[in-house]
């Protein structure tokens, strides 16, 4: 028996990686995994038993540290948030949803400016690092900041996100030029068979990472934040820290609240206002969504 991780999965057929090189095993998954209505998922941890015709089967799925139900993966280190000051420019409410995604399920959340070549996003960049994330700033075009980028996703699982057009293919191209990923223009993308079914797949790098290949923000399961209640969102926004004992009344929503110490942050500009709005909106969804479902 050996260990490895689902890269792929596709009709009945799951792609163990061959650790050190040999090649990948397409196993079965035992049948008690269907009676217990276990399905195993790309960036699964598994043990698997290689069999004398080549295929193999998974006889265990180890402990998951998380997983995201759109696209189905797990075991995400992180996500690399990739955002753009030039066309399509980015939203930063989207950008910060997935963060909370992120710091939601327990990864990491990377926040990378793409196309700087056309527009350095200076607002965007000093945003995020200033809330404390790795920002980095890239060209898939030039080549700028992506060995940066390369070294921060070496050795770890990471999931591309990001507005459609944003240039999450071009970056990873770029990184990796043996993927030769399907790179269009803004406009044909928008055009049909845009939105079929895509299946996720981990990508080896050369520098032992592994990639979700490239959902878009919208295919991410990032219509609400499942299960996080109004009272928790305030733990995903890691900048408000370390104003949270500091409001006068327990229980405070930092939304408009007296003696709120965030909000007091906020006014002395050391939350951007950005981050904040959207803490706003997100505390408003989690209201509405969990008033509903407690009916
Ligand atoms: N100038 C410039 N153009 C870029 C850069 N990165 C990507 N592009 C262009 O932006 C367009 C979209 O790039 P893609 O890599 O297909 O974007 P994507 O994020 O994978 O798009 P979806 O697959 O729709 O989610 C293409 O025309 C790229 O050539 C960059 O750094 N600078
Ligand atoms: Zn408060």
């Amino acid at each position: 028996m050996s260990e490895g991780v689902i890269l792929k999965a596709l009709s009945g057929f799951y792609y163990v990686d061959g650790k050190d090189g040999a090649p990948t095993v397409a196993c079965r998954a035992r049948g008690r995994f269907r009676h217990e209505k276990i399905t195993p998922l790309v960036g699964d941890r598994v043990v698997f038993t290689a069999l004398s015709d080549g295929s193999g089967m998974v006889d265990e799925i180890l402990t998951r540290k998380n997983q995201f139900q759109r696209p189905a993966v797990a075991n995400i280190d992180q996500l690399v948030i990739i955002a753009s000051g030039a066309v399509p420019i980015t939203d930063p409410f989207l950008v910060d949803r997935m963060i909370s995604l992120a710091e939601w399920k327990g990864c990491e959340a990377l926040v990378c400016i793409n196309k700087c070549d056309l527009d350095a996003a200076e607002a965007l960049y000093a945003t995020y690092r200033s809330a404390g994330f790795q920002t980095f700033r890239v060209s898939a075009e030039t080549g700028e900041g992506l060995s940066e980028l390369y070294a921060a996703i070496a050795g770890k699982v990471s999931a591309f996100t990001g507005n459609s057009g944003v240039g999450k293919s071009s970056i990873l191209n770029a990184l990796e030029p043996g993927f030769g990923l399907q790179v269009g223009e803004v406009s044909d993308k928008l055009g049909r068979g845009r939105h079929t079914t895509r299946h996720v797949e981990l990508l080896r790098l050369n520098n032992g990472g592994l990639v979700a290949d490239t959902p878009g923000f919208s295919s991410f399961d990032i219509d609400r934040l499942e299960g996080c209640r109004k009272d928790d969102l305030q733990h995903t926004f890691r900048e408000f820290a370390p104003y949270l004992d500091g409001c006068r009344f327990v229980g405070c929503a930092h939304v408009k609240e007296k003696g709120c110490a965030v909000l007091e942050a906020l006014a002395e500009g050391k939350i951007a206002h950005s981050r904040h709005a959207s803490y706003v909106r997100l505390y408003e969804q989690a209201k509405e969504h969990h008033d509903w479902e407690d009916k």
